[in-house]
């Protein structure tokens, strides 16, 4: 019963329930082979998002790797009667075979928050965590796509990329940073207000992942509400963007989202893996190397194909309040960037 129902709304939720009951129906022969790791894999985002890419029927191997606590947690999952062969591996020595082979690595590796810290203060910690097994993604599994949790992501993504140059095997399509948190809480919330089917809601957020660097564009939401006051969409932008300080607040010290960000990170690995499959027109909103502003990475829609991005897309036509978030946050992205790129090329 339990089992039905969580693989219902991961079918439900992945907005995909045709393509997963076609894979279901499918021999496991004839669904490519997909391995998936996942970096970080015993921590609060780790341990739900292993369970949900175990209950996704496109995985064939699942990887799960920490500096600790794996075996516990691989052993646990393996139980599931579910396509995936699960592996654990834990601590450095067995990174290499975590990674070998991989054709998506998710990364949600490093310190989450406390209330009155800023995603940024988490940088003198997770930037290291990031440089190391993105220098191990480069050498044991160049060509994986890359799906980045760990924060600050509007550093941590540039840090890859420069660590992916130096290694000589960056390719700007396979590195993602992870914002689909935002558009999960764009649609939650902007469905809410407008009292519409939060199922058949969708909204773009774009440029970056923290604070005012995440910008809703609710003019382009679907169904479009004409009953939501300059007012209130002025509170659902802001609340967009503190949605991860007020989980941060209630949860005491005690971390960050985690179970929110486990559906979200499985929703968007899924997006990957479909892109690597075929499946046409799967778009989702992601960081990535992009020329749509002045800088150089950038979150909007992204078209997803066989080798990872397959096309940025544009941002659109913006209202006159999206058109000042935009220009508000572009400094402190930029900074955020330069930042990563800085700690990469000197350490
Ligand atoms: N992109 C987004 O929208 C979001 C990002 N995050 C970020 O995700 C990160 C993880 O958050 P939580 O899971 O709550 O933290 P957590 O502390 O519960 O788990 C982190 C895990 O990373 C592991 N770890 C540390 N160093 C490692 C290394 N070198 N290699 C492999 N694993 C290592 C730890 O052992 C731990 O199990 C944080 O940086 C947080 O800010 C959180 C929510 C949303
Ligand atoms: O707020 C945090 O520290 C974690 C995060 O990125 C989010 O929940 O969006």
């Amino acid at each position: 019963m339990l089992r039905s129902a969580i693989q219902h709304s991961l079918r439900r939720a992945t907005s995909a329930s045709q393509q997963s009951i076609t894979c279901r129906n499918l021999s496991s022969s004839s669904t490519p082979h997909r391995k998936v790791a996942v970096l970080g894999a015993a921590g609060g985002i780790g341990q739900p998002l292993s369970l949900l890419m175990k209950l996704n029927p496109l995985v064939s191997q699942l990887s799960l790797y920490d500096i600790a606590g794996t075996p516990g947690v691989a052993a646990d999952v393996s139980h599931i009667n579910t396509r995936s062969e699960v592996m654990g591996y834990v601590g450095e020595d067995q990174l290499a075979q975590a990674l070998e082979g991989c054709d998506i690595v998710i990364i949600p590796a490093g310190v989450p928050r406390k209330p009155g810290m800023t995603r940024d203060d988490l940088f003198n910690i997770n930037a290291g965590i990031v440089k190391g097994l993105c220098t191990a993604i480069a050498k044991y599994c160049p060509n994986a796509l890359v799906n980045m949790i760990s924060n600050p992501v509007n550093s941590t993504v540039p840090i890859a990329s420069e660590v992916f140059k130096k290694a000589g095997t960056y390719d700007e399509k396979r590195l993602f940073g992870v914002t689909t948190l935002d558009v999960v809480r764009a649609k939650t919330f902007y469905a809410g207000k407008a009292n519409v089917n939060v199922a058949e809601v969708n909204v773009p957020v774009v440029g970056g992942h923290a604070g005012i660097t995440i910008l809703p564009l609710f003019s382009q939401a679907t169904p479009q509400a004409n009953n939501l006051s300059d007012e209130v969409l002025t509170a659902l932008t802001k609340r967009t963007q503190d949605g991860g300080t007020e989980v941060v607040e209630a949860k005491a010290g005690k971390g960050s989202a985690t179970l929110s960000m486990a559906y979200a990170g499985a929703l968007f690995a899924d997006a990957c893996m479909k892109g690597l499959n075929g499946v046409p027109d799967v778009v989702e909103c992601s960081f990535v190397q992009s020329s749509i502003t002045e800088l150089p990475f950038f979150v909007s829609k992204v078209r997803l194909g066989k080798n990872g991005v397959e096309e940025v897309l544009g941002l659109g036509a913006l209202s006159d309040y999206e058109k000042q978030g935009l220009e508000a946050l572009l400094p402190e992205l930029k900074s955020s960037i330069e930042k990563g790129i800085k700690f990469a090329n000197q350490s």
